[in-house]
């Protein structure tokens, strides 16, 4: 039976057709991905990835019955400075290699990028790039960094662990029977902590899925709670992978995240991590680039910190994305802004911010004081990138001399983004 038309579809010269997606796309589109990644597909693989594919959010790209380009955008929320915003969460890009180089991945950004914008919902885009050469010349800015961590165990003094006599306790779990507790505490740490991303149901058991393929010879996820007399205050999620050489055990402890309510429960699981007998080094991926961790080791360089990019931002709705988080500072700027792809965003804009740090942001046309592209903006978004950095490298102009400390410091935040899950 033929399927009923309510796609758009868009042909090029190159004859390829540009349609959104639907459910039954996923296997071909997965056989794709599988080819852009240079990854195996288990069916198991393909059936977790699948769980949180929205399809009527996907780009399918086709050469007659060929899917040959993909991209996609989940529907969740960031949280940004001093404030939680729905963003599009971008991903599952790849063209086929049979096909690169000849616009599609150009046609695909752009389609999306404007539906987004269009359909008003998210004033932001988010993804992570699997090259930083990539999404620049669509606009979007590298918003936060992460720090890896390589802990030489015994070459630091961990924080202190439980208190004795203390009421609080530890607990191993198997984390995907606590997921309502796991929740409880993410949620409460969420608010604070930018770059986090919203995690329903669907999502929780997405994170927790732990297939055996992607653990590279690692244990399964392990999981421990940190509970008080009033409930649980943190928890944290580790493999470790063990191995024994000639000098006896050198196990490496792989850790997923450490979320905690309080510095008491934060410093005794990182304890816990730090402290697992016959390991010797302790992994991190996702690691803020101000962890509270390197201020409580007797040896931060030991703990082998290198920085790496994290989240990259897009503004889409310039007006609503300025004037949903918060600033550092009360600031009163005019800003004139190009955006080549979403005109709507190029202009001058005035952002206000008072003591409180709410702000507002509209048109106007008084003189401008910083000049930039929305690129600029969104790397400054999640208040890690400074516009002072950037007016260094030449990319933000200022026009009125003392603006620029001004709003760099209202761009700025307390705390750095902690980008803590690759989507
Ligand atoms: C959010 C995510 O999902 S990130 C994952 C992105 N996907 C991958 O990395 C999988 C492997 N790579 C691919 O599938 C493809 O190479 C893609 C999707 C990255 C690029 O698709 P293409 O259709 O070849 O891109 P397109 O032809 O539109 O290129 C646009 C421009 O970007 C440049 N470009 C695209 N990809 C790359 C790359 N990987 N490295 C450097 N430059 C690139 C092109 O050279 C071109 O530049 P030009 O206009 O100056 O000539």
């Amino acid at each position: 039976m033929a399927r009923a038309v309510r796609y758009t579809i868009s042909m090029d010269d190159s004859g390829i057709t540009l349609r959104a997606g639907h459910a039954d796309d996923w296997p071909a589109v997965s056989d794709l991905l599988s080819f852009a990644f240079h990854e195996p597909v288990s069916a198991e693989a393909r059936d977790v990835e699948g769980s949180v594919v929205e399809p009527e959010r996907t780009l399918v790209a086709e050469d007659g019955a060929t899917v040959v380009g993909h991209a996609a955008a989940y529907t969740r929320e960031l949280t940004v400075p001093g404030a939680i915003v729905p963003a599009a969460h971008v991903t599952l890009v790849g063209v086929a290699p049979t096909h690169k180089r000849r616009g599609l991945l150009t046609r695909m950004m752009h389609r999306q990028l404007r539906e987004i914008a269009a359909a008003g919902r998210e004033p932001i885009a988010v993804l992570w790039a699997s090259e930083t050469k990539i999404y620049p010349r669509f606009g979007y800015g590298p918003a936060a960094q992460r720090l890896r961590m390589e802990i030489m165990m015994r070459e630091v003094r961990p924080p202190a662990g439980l208190a004795p006599g203390s009421a609080d306790r530890l607990r191993l779990v198997e984390p995907k029977d606590v997921i309502a507790e796991l929740t409880k505490v993410y949620e409460r740490v969420r608010p604070e902590r930018t770059g986090w991303s919203s995690r329903d149901d669907r999502w929780w058991r997405y994170v927790l899925a732990d297939l055996e393929s992607q653990r590279d010879g690692a244990t399964g996820l392990r999981g421990v709670v940190y509970d008080t007399p009033d409930g649980p205050a943190g928890y944290a999620l580790w493999r470790t992978k063990g191995e024994w050489d000639s000098r006896g055990p050198n196990s490496d402890v792989q850790v997923r995240e450490v979320v905690a309510d309080d510095p008491a429960a934060y410093a005794a699981l990182w304890h816990f991590l730090l402290t697992i007998d016959l390991a010797r080094t302790v992994k991190v991926h996702f690691a803020a680039v101000d962890e509270p961790l390197q201020y409580l080791v007797d040896e931060p360089r030991r703990l082998g910190s290198t920085l790496a990019d994290g989240l990259w931002v897009r503004i889409t709705d310039l007006p609503k994305a300025l004037a949903a988080r918060s600033y550092a500072a009360p600031v009163d700027v005019v800003l004139e802004v190009t955006d080549p792809l979403l005109e709507q965003n190029t202009g001058r804009w005035r952002l206000t911010a008072g003591p409180d740090g709410r702000a507002t942001c509209t048109p106007t046309t008084d003189p401008a004081d910083l000049a930039c592209t929305i690129l600029e903006l969104g790397s400054a978004y999640l208040g890690a990138t400074s516009l002072a950095a950037l007016a260094a490298a030449g990319t933000v102009r200022e026009l009125t001399p003392g603006s620029l400390r001004r709003a760099a410091v209202a761009f700025g935040w307390h705390r750095l983004p902690n980008p803590t899950e690759v989507f």
